[in-house]
């Protein structure tokens, strides 16, 4: 038996080969494996099926180029509510920008094992900066086919002296260049819920914190039997979405069976509803699940930008959403909490939401 064969029959040279080497999945796919590792392998009932896609399904796309026509604004809260998720173009983040964080991407993922894994949970040098692989290896009955690196903006100086030279400054770039776009949507999206005026208080408790996460999704030998993201929806108020042009990011049908695909679409960003707002504007905006499938033939990048309330922030329903006498969904929670909930167990679809319900619900 040839050697590779050998180290990847056993459960803990996989775990420790993959997690604690740093070598992700990618340094499995690179090995050229013939067969997926059974510590990827779903559960039937996790494996995407390719008869529940709705194929002629598509959620909105968005023509951002005349911002403060009513009608985009209309063309948004619709979105909100009833897809939760959207593309949109002419958005004004510059398409340069876009093109050098997804070659950023390439690059950090191109760095050796040994390189990336000074960013790992063990050896990063702060909490803020952190590669991994899967989503929680911990708890998790099967792993995810998705290495990552996660960086929570503190300051440029944190940025500049912590975060890997090979992506920070395309990151920053990336992420400052959409705050203009992020203010914009989220001051329609208040104005749908009649959430006037948005002075910094509010600013702070709608995107008062961000995180960039750099996602890589390399071949898979069997696609069909694991995934790349599983089912999940975003804690965040708001995420802004670059993917490149491989595709394979479904969102969940409203029937609550099928899903959709999301095509990529040269320069465009996919905008998408956290459970953060759907709490804050009591379920009136949807965080929709969603997902995203392994690929046979080819590697995939995408880089969603998180926005968030601070962690030290609590949450809820605004008191504008309720002053027409419409009864609470979801009560007072601490964001962090709610966060820490999300980050400890495995993806459960929208199971996560239930923390923030009211008992009578
Ligand atoms: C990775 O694959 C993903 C990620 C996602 C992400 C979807 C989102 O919506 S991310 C937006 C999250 N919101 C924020 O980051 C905003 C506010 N941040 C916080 O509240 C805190 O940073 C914190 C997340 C609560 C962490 O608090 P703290 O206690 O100070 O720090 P830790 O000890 O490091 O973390 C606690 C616990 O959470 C896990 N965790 C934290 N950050 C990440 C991360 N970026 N990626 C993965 N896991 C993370 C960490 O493992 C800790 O667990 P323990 O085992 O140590 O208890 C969607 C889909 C994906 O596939
Ligand atoms: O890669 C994608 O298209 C989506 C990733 C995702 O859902 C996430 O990181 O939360
Ligand atoms: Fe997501």
């Amino acid at each position: 038996m040839a050697p590779t064969t050998v180290l990847l029959s056993d459960f803990s040279d996989v775990t420790d080969f993959v997690v604690n080497q740093g070598n992700g999945v990618k340094g499995l796919s690179e090995m050229g494996l013939k067969a997926l590792p059974k510590q990827y392998i779903q559960p039937l009932e996790e494996r995407f099926s390719e008869k529940k896609i709705v194929p002629h399904e598509s959620i909105p796309i968005i023509d951002m180029s005349k911002w403060d026509d009513p009608e985009v604004a209309k063309s948004i809260c619709d979105a909100a509510e009833m897809w939760g998720f959207f593309q949109v173009v002419n958005h004004r983040v510059p398409l340069q920008v876009l093109d050098r964080v997804k070659a950023a991407t390439h690059r950090f993922f191109g760095l050796s094992a040994a390189e990336k894994n000074k960013y790992s949970k063990e050896l990063s040098p702060s909490n803020n900066v952190r590669f991994g692989t899967s989503f929680n290896t911990q708890a998790e009955k099967a792993l995810e086919w998705k290495d990552y690196l996660s960086l929570f903006y503190v300051s440029d100086d944190e940025a500049s002296a912590l975060w890997p030279p090979a992506c920070k400054d395309e990151v920053l770039e990336y992420t400052k260049s959409s705050e203009v776009l992020i203010k914009q949507l989220l001051k329609v999206l208040m104005k749908g819920l009649k959430v006037e005026g948005t002075d910094e208080a509010k600013e702070a408790l709608l995107m008062g914190s961000v995180r960039t996460n750099l996602n890589y999704y390399p071949i898979c030998p069997n696609p069909e039997l694991t995934v790349g993201v599983g089912r999940h929806s975003d804690v965040s108020t708001l995420t802004i979405l670059l993917q490149d042009d491989i595709g394979g990011l479904y969102v969940r049908g409203n029937d609550g069976e099928s899903w959709i695909h999301v095509p990529p679409i040269s320069g465009s960003l996919v905008i998408n509803i956290g459970d953060a707002l759907q709490i804050m504007s009591n379920g009136k905006y949807r965080s929709v699940e969603h997902c995203v499938i392994a690929n046979g033939s080819s590697n995939r990048i995408s880089v969603p930008i998180f926005i968030n309330p601070r962690p030290q922030d609590t949450i809820g329903p605004f008191p504008e959403v309720l002053a027409s006498g419409e009864k609470p969904v979801y009560k007072q929670v601490l964001y962090k909490d709610y966060v820490k909930h999300f980050f400890r167990k495995a993806h459960d679809g929208k199971k996560t939401v239930d923390f923030a319900k009211l008992s009578i619900f």
